[in-house]
């Protein structure tokens, strides 16, 4: 993507990176993080990290263990529900308001004057949040967050190194889907028509992230509405 394009006149810079709608409902708004924020992310979530309740793999029911580990704030994920308390057995780490306050506004600004036609996002209430890290090599099958029991917009926010990512359909694991590159600071939202859309990470692309995060591989934090009445 950042590549001059064989048409590209002598001398043109790499293209532009805008707003981009890639599926309906999914709005992608490339480096919506500033170097600050993303810095103080990046410090969070090495907080979160730590146990108890911190970073683990996950095993899924059929036996594999994810490449990718993950910690969650608010409610644990495992696969496939939400609990109040962690691997460790220790209560899961509470959903910080500031996570809250910054994922209400991914979702203003993704979605403007049309947040009124997009299921759950006037009055996006959410509060859980699944931290992931990809050491080089981890990757994320296609799948689609459906444990939660609302259908208010996933808010998705990376760092470090890039990813490539695909979004695919809400019916099939199959084509068609379209393949994005998230970079380091990039939000995407994915809501409304493309809340249960299939979707996963093919590849990280190793070494890309900016030094000045302090950061081997990527991370992403998807923030989520559970749904669960407390
Ligand atoms: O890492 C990503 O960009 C996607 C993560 C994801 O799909 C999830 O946590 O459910
Ligand atoms: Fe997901």
């Amino acid at each position: 993507m950042f590549d001059d394009r064989p048409d590209d006149p002598p001398g043109a810079g790499p293209a532009a990176r805008v707003r981009s709608e890639p599926a309906p409902g999914a709005v992608l708004l490339p480096d919506w993080l500033d170097l600050a924020a993303k810095l103080r992310l990046v410090a969070a979530c090495r907080e979160w990290a730590r146990p108890p309740a911190g970073l683990h793999s996950v095993r899924m029911p059929t036996g594999g263990v994810m490449s990718v580990r993950m910690v969650s704030l608010g409610w644990h994920w495992y696969p496939y529900g939400y609990a109040r308390v962690a691997e460790d057995g220790a209560p899961v780490k509470p959903f910080p308001a500031l996570l809250g306050e910054l994922a209400r506004r991914a979702v203003a600004d993704a979605y403007g004057e049309r947040i009124g036609e997009i299921a759950g996002a006037a009055a996006y209430e959410p509060d859980t949040a699944i931290v992931n890290h990809y050491p080089h090599g981890a990757k994320m099958g296609l799948h689609q967050d459906r444990d939660e029991r609302a259908n208010a917009p996933v808010v998705s926010l990376s760092l470090g190194d890039d990813c490539l990512f695909r979004l695919g359909n809400t019916r099939t694991r199959n084509r068609p889907w379209t393949d994005l590159e998230l970079h380091s600071g990039d939000l995407l939202v994915f809501g409304g028509p493309a809340r249960f859309a299939y979707h996963g990470v093919v590849r990280t692309l190793p070494g890309t992230a900016d030094p000045a995060l302090g950061l081997v591989g990527r991370l992403n934090v998807t923030i989520r509405q559970s749904g669960i009445e407390a």
